[in-house]
């Protein structure tokens, strides 16, 4: 029998999930294990669920990664925040496994105007501050022909908004981090495929304001006392940048916005969650 990570948070991207996940295993959750030649953050996240390579290597390479070492015994968690579009994938290999009943998945969402700028800002932090042999396509989306770096404006312009309309099977993958943001569409797929009370959804706003009573709704939801406080991780700091101002960019992608998160208030209401959720879920400021 194969033994899988009992706790996976799935995202959003750039919703906090580093500041989550490293409260959870600094208290006492077991990390994924990093093997030879694999980047540093698979110990926060095993991008098993998104990256087909990983996904093909199967179930037991996957469960290979939460065997023995530190934290023997401990409750191990996956908090790869790309999981959030493949559920039925993390349905598949739970059922195999035998425990697609009592996987615990979290989810925390964040406004998805200012989840997409963080975005930006990574992809143009990254390509200013890393050699060039170690930027992938998923960070270029960001560069203009002339390898300077597009303004947020042009960024959903060109980048975000063409993703937001594309079909997710029409895509190889590079716009599948814009399309994080249309939450209704992708917890309706887990809601589908888990029971709901399985599945607690967060606001990212509380981590702001409360992040004590978030603290407190993710302990009664793991059954579990976690010690210690959540701290700000993945930052981006730098000078350049780009923070939310009433931009071109900004109003284009409300008036995208502004039908999905209603979808999502809906579907909030109309599916239930643990008693320990947030309800009604809070409208995104
Ligand atoms: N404790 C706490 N409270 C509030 N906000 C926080 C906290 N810790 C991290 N952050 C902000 O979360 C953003 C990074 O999110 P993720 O860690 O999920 O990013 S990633 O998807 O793993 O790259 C990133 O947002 P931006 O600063 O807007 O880019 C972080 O600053």
């Amino acid at each position: 029998m194969v033994h899988l990570p009992s706790v996976q948070l799935i995202g959003a991207q750039k919703a906090g999930t580093s500041a989550i996940a490293e409260w959870l295993f600094e208290g006492g959750f077991r990390r994924p294990r990093v093997f030879d030649g694999e980047p540093w953050y698979y110990r926060k996240e095993t991008h098993f669920f998104d990256i087909d390579w990983n996904f093909h290597m199967g179930i037991d390479h996957y469960a290979s990664r939460f065997e023995d070492g530190i934290n023997r015994g401990a409750p191990a968690l996956d908090a790869t925040p790309d999981t959030l579009t493949f559920a039925q994938r993390v349905h598949d290999i739970y059922q195999a496994a035998g425990c697609a009943t009592t996987v615990k998945i979290i989810v925390i969402l964040r406004d998805p105007i200012a989840r997409e700028l963080s975005l930006y800002n990574h992809l143009a932090y990254d390509c200013r501050s890393l050699d060039s042999s170690k930027l992938s396509g998923w960070h270029k989306q960001v560069i203009r022909p002339d390898n300077s770096i597009m303004s947020f404006d042009e960024f959903v312009r060109n980048v975000s908004l063409p993703a937001l309309a594309t079909d997710e099977s029409e895509d190889h993958g590079l716009g599948r981090s814009s399309r994080h943001g249309l939450y209704a569409s992708h917890l309706q797929d887990w809601f589908k495929l888990f029971d709901r009370s399985q599945i607690l959804v967060l606001s990212y706003d509380e981590l702001c304001k409360n992040p004590h009573t978030l603290q407190e709704r993710i302990q009664s939801f793991l059954g579990r006392i976690v010690p210690g406080r959540l701290s700000r991780k993945n930052c981006n700091n730098s000078p350049q940048k780009v923070q939310m101002s009433s931009c071109e960019g900004r109003h284009r992608l409300e008036s995208f916005m502004a039908p999905h998160n209603e979808r999502l208030y809906q579907l909030l209401e109309a599916h239930t969650g643990p008693p320990m959720e947030q309800r009604p879920f809070p409208r995104f400021a």
